[in-house]
């Protein structure tokens, strides 16, 4: 079967994520049939010969001659493909070696261009975040909001934006019982959100698939949300035997109106990513084939704003509704740690975990 540009796509997150340095030799051949598969066969003058690096990169790329594109991208996904099960297997024969390099185990975050990127990294699961997960993401905000960065990016690696709260994680009860569990998944969710509340720089949702649960209602936290054509909004809480979560019960009527957020937050109505903007939970919305250059391009220019400006308009624009979100998020959390109790919440939660039913 031949790579789709989607793998294709896959495989370029997939070479930022390896563990081990795979080499120059390795990287001037991904570079070669990256620019074989993107642009065809080298198209540049030849570099003068004291321009080492251009020069081997030139050389990488001319070697490939007349190479098809697709046969050029499926090279390069093969490869990608070998350099990823072997710095896996090698980082298995090595515990703890390269765990200490790597700081998150379900986040990739990056900072370059003045833009702290945080990108939700289970994609087998759906992106669906576990317990670690949450940590990890309050975290790596907390991080970002005292880098350098002028702008800070949340996005998904693989199909899914995020496939919300692993469900999973309600399997996993302590010696206090499920009392003790809802417990502290409400203290949890509480921390969580307000981490999002209290996000001093301006923050991007860049939502490149389908999102669900609590993916969908921490957007109304977010200062811009860009989503692919393939993305969709989902909020199933009732299916669940849920209620609202992450200032949802609060920022969507606001943002789309009663009537709108009640299809949503109620009924579960799942909106498609024009339909969203549409209602104003999303800022624009691109084909899916020109989203992520497109939507780069633009966070590259976003994020050479002036960096004290941006956090001060930010605050301005958010400050008159801070104290209202903390006293919302607290009301959601202890209502949902009542539901989450509830034997309607506890059959769906079963039911989805025993692969009865999916939504
Ligand atoms: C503690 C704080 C709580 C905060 C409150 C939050 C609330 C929410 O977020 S409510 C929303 C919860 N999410 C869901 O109910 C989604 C459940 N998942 C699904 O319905 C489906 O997996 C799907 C529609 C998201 C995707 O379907 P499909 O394309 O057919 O892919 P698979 O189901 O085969 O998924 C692959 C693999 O991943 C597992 N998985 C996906 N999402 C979750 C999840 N949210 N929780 C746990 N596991 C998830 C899925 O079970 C598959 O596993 P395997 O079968 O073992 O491969």
């Amino acid at each position: 079967m031949r790579a789709s540009q989607d793998d294709f796509e896959n495989a370029m997150n997939q070479v930022k994520l390896l563990k081990k340095d795979p080499g120059n030799e390795v990287k001037l051949k991904l570079y070669a049939l990256y620019k074989q598969a993107t642009e065809g066969p080298c198209n540049m003058p030849k570099p003068g010969v004291f321009d080492f690096i251009n020069k081997a990169k030139w050389d990488a790329w001319n070697a490939l001659g007349s190479l098809p594109k697709e046969t050029a991208r499926q090279n390069y996904v093969d490869l990608v493909s070998s350099l990823s099960s072997s710095s896996e297997s090698s980082s298995q024969g090595k515990p703890g070696a390269d765990r200490e390099q790597q700081e998150y185990e379900n986040l990739v975050v990056t900072s370059e261009d003045g833009i702290t990127k945080i990108m939700f990294n289970r994609p087998t699961r759906k992106n669906a975040i576990s317990t670690q997960m949450y940590q990890e993401i309050m975290l790596a905000l907390k991080a970002a909001s005292k880098d350098d960065s002028t702008i800070t990016v949340v996005t998904g690696n693989g199909d899914y934006y995020s496939s919300g709260n692993d469900l999973a994680n309600f399997t996993d009860i302590p010696p206090g019982g499920v009392e003790e569990k809802a417990k502290q998944s409400a203290i949890m969710l509480r921390d969580f959100v307000d981490t999002f509340i209290d996000f001093p720089k301006p923050l991007i949702a860049v939502v490149n698939g389908p999102a669900v649960g609590i993916s969908v209602t921490t957007l109304g936290l977010f200062d811009a949300v860009y989503a692919s054509d393939k993305a969709t909004f989902h909020t199933p809480f009732s299916h669940l035997g849920l209620s609202p979560e992450g200032c949802a019960s609060y920022t969507f009527p606001k943002i789309m109106g009663p009537a709108k957020a009640t299809e949503m937050l109620i009924f579960g109505k799942k909106l498609t990513a024009r339909e969203a903007c549409a209602q104003g939970l999303v800022t624009e919305v691109f084909p899916d084939s020109t989203f992520q250059k497109e939507v780069w391009t633009r966070l590259k220019a976003y994020s050479k704003l002036p960096q004290n400006s941006m956090r001060i308009s930010k605050q301005v624009i958010r400050k008159i509704e801070k104290e209202k979100l903390h006293a919302v998020n607290a009301e959601e959390c202890s209502v949902l740690q009542k539901r989450w109790l509830s034997d309607e919440c506890m059959n769906a939660t079963m039911n989805f975990l025993s692969k009865r039913s999916k939504l």
